[in-house]
């Protein structure tokens, strides 16, 4: 059984799929405990979630009739191992994109090729930089992303550092997006502007710009 905080359907408002419908899958609880964390209603071990099965997941899934799917958290790769790998192979054989938001405290080596996974590398100002695992870096491949979500000037030059050192934006896609209120994004695009950093993105959490920025299930 599954630990799940919520289910939804919204647009993603974030990583390769930005824009596009999705059913949300938010499993409950976390590992990491980032400072700007905007999910502390299902980070908590003690925070509230519901039993549900894999068979509970895909009906509801299927009478969405949403076809890209998101799990996130909380830390979904915290969920049973085999309980996430059988979920992940029946989406993937029906059809379904799957996508998993994850935080880079977690190994993603044994996900299915076919999964887009989106991995944060947390930065300075999350306070959760040495949790960091760097061997999953090895494993984002072109269909995968890797996010920095910044902070300050410190964050920004940690990211330069870490897509050198990695040749990142030639393995996998790069996200930079700003932890909400704390960075303009102008910031970030005047940052890559000075430094020529190619093959970015810059991006912004759409649904906080959409909806009430604390607005739960959207
Ligand atoms: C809530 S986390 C859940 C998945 C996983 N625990 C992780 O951290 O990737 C989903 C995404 O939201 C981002 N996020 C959380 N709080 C944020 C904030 N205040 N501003 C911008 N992004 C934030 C995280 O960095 C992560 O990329
Ligand atoms: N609309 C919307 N898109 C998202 N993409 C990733 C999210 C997440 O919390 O992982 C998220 C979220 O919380 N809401
Ligand atoms: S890893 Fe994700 S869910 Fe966990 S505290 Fe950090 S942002 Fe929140
Ligand atoms: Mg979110």
């Amino acid at each position: 059984m599954f630990k799940v905080n919520e289910t939804f359907v919204s647009i993603n408002g974030e990583g390769p799929h930005a824009g596009q419908l999705a059913f949300f899958v938010r499993f409950q609880g976390c590992n990491l405990n980032c400072s700007y964390c905007d999910t502390d209603y299902a980070r908590s071990l003690n925070s509230e979630y519901i039993e549900k099965s894999t068979h509970d997941l895909v009906s509801e899934i299927e009478q969405s009739g949403v076809n890209s799917i998101l799990l996130t958290g909380g830390e979904p790769l915290l969920q049973d191992k085999d309980s996430l790998s059988f979920l992940i192979t029946t989406l993937l054989d029906k059809g379904y994109n799957v996508d998993i938001e994850t935080n880079g405290a977690v190994d993603i080596k044994w996900i299915d090729n076919d999964v887009n996974i989106i991995m944060d590398y947390k930065l300075p100002s999350s306070n959760m930089e040495s949790d960091m695992l760097i061997a999953n870096i090895k494993s984002l491949q072109k269909n995968d992303a890797i996010k920095f979500v910044c902070g300050n000037d410190k964050d920004l030059n940690k990211v330069l550092e870490i897509i050198d050192k990695y040749n990142l934006n030639k393995k996998t896609q790069v996200f930079l997006s700003p932890v909400f209120g704390m960075l303009e994004p102008s910031q970030i695009v005047e940052f890559i502007k000075e430094n020529n950093t190619n093959d970015v993105k810059v991006q912004l959490q759409l649904h906080k710009i959409i909806w009430d920025p604390d607005m739960r299930g959207v």
